[in-house]
């Protein structure tokens, strides 16, 4: 019975004797073939056929066999084919020479079919095992999709390409909300099971382009090229109501259960010069943070990384300047906001914890209209921010918020990022600061 047609071969030999008999031989065997006469040849019709192996000739006009496997070799998606080399020499230089360039085996002409037709079967049964134990290499043995280290060589990878194309690169990081707890009340296999459904959801959203990576027990991560933050936003957000809708049935303890996850996601994106593999996993995960923070089964933008300093040092720096200073809360005249409640202490406290809970989340919120480049609800969040500022005594916030919400006014789209930046930092710092003396009522 003959083979499943699974394999092609490429034979190349100058001799049309020879490869009439080769072809023979192989479709005999069940091999699909492709035959050709010179190494020039071979090597377009590489380019453009998926070949599982070459037998090739070594003395041939024009390019000589050594010279072709050598280009071969020389190819990241040709290096991986094996090699077979054919000659009527028994020349044992060239036998060496042949096996040092990377070929597979050598064999001499007249060849004994059922002796070739074995060393085919071992090259390729050798390519098969190395490409499984590759991939294992390569791959979340749970999940099955990229494991950490493949994660970032692919990354990587795709940095190098944008910086040289000059396209945008972004990062969404992705946290199972509670799942802890899934493995403290169903046990490890549940949570496994719940781990291999959520990585085929996002296999399902995200395209066969994007890379996806488990990069640590419940988290993953999506690197997607040349797609802006607005897109990858939504895609993530279709991924994070996908994976709430699910529900995984399962048998526990003899009775039927239903399961249902959320995931907290932290995004980002950078552009040219300023992507930074390091820096845009940091970033994400800081949106990731702050989704978690802010109460899970969310999406957050990470602000790109040439805006100044990222929120988390702004966070930082501004709790220090509140130890340090005898200011009551950071960036707030306390005196101005409480004369606008008439000095109702009480009051204006109650009015900080509504600013914190209403626009603690602006400056997400503006990065992710000023990117959608919705001027609308860009309009109306820094006109309402302005507005509220004022009478909580942010005094440097309202004049940057004035600013910004003049540039919107006057559609100055060029100058929304530089004005974003500052308002972004001294936003953090207000929300920080009423959070840090207000900690038991936010
Ligand atoms: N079943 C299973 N569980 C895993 C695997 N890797 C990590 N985990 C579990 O994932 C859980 C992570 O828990 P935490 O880091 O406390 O976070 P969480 O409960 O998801 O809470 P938040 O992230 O704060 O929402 C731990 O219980 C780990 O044991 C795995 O391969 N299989």
């Amino acid at each position: 019975m003959k083979k499943i047609k699974k394999y092609t071969i490429l034979a190349v030999d100058d001799a049309k004797d020879s490869l009439l008999l080769l072809e023979h031989d192989l479709l005999e065997a069940g091999y699909q073939v492709i035959t050709c006469e010179s190494g020039d040849e071979a090597l377009s019709i590489l380019q453009e056929n998926h070949v599982s192996l070459v037998l090739l000739d070594l003395h041939m006009p024009g390019i000589s066999g050594l010279v072709t496997l050598q280009a071969m070799k020389a190819q990241l998606d040709l290096a991986r084919i094996p090699v077979i080399m054919l000659s009527a020499s028994g020349d044992e230089e060239q036998i060496v020479a042949s096996l040092e360039f990377g070929a597979d085996d050598y064999v001499t002409k007249p060849y004994i079919p059922n002796v070739l037709l074995a060393r085919i079967r071992n090259s390729l049964r050798l390519m098969e095992k190395t490409r499984q134990l590759e991939s294992l290499a390569l791959t979340d043995f749970l999940t099955k999709v990229n494991n950490r280290g493949s994660f970032q060589t692919l990354v990587k990878k795709v940095i190098s390409q944008a910086k040289r194309d000059k396209y945008i690169v972004s990062i969404a990081m992705f946290d199972l909300d509670y799942f802890k707890q899934v493995n403290d009340n169903y046990g490890h296999e549940i949570g496994d099971k719940a781990l291999i459904s959520f990585a085929q959801i996002l296999k399902d959203t995200f395209r066969d382009y994007d890379i996806i990576g488990r990069i640590g027990g419940e988290e993953f991560a999506v690197c997607l090229p040349n797609t802006h933050i607005e897109e990858v936003y939504n895609a993530c957000e279709r991924c994070r109501t996908s994976l709430e809708a699910h529900v995984l049935y399962f048998d526990y303890e003899g009775k039927k259960r239903e399961l249902s996850l959320t995931v907290s996601v932290g995004v980002t994106s950078a552009e040219g010069h300023l992507i930074d593999f390091e820096e845009l996993m940091r970033l994400a995960d800081h949106g990731l943070y702050k989704a978690k923070k802010n109460g899970r089964n969310q999406t957050v933008i990470e602000g790109s990384f040439d805006m100044g300093e990222t929120e988390f040092e702004v966070e930082r720096q501004a709790n220090q300047e509140m130890n340090n200073m005898d200011e009551k809360y950071a960036g707030i005249n306390y005196q101005v906001g409480l004369n606008n409640v008439l000095g109702d202490e009480g009051l204006f406290e109650d009015i900080l914890v509504m600013f914190y809970q209403d626009h603690g989340d602006d400056h997400t919120n503006i990065h992710q209209a000023i990117e959608q480049q919705d001027q609308r609800k860009l309009k109306h969040l820094v006109h309402t921010i302005k507005g509220v500022s004022c009478s909580i005594g942010a005094m440097n916030l309202y004049d940057m918020c004035k600013a910004l919400d003049l540039a919107v006014n006057e559609n100055k789209t060029e100058q929304y990022q530089t004005l974003f930046a500052p308002l972004k930092d001294e936003l953090i710092k207000v929300t920080s600061g009423i959070k840090l003396h207000l900690s038991e009522k936010v």
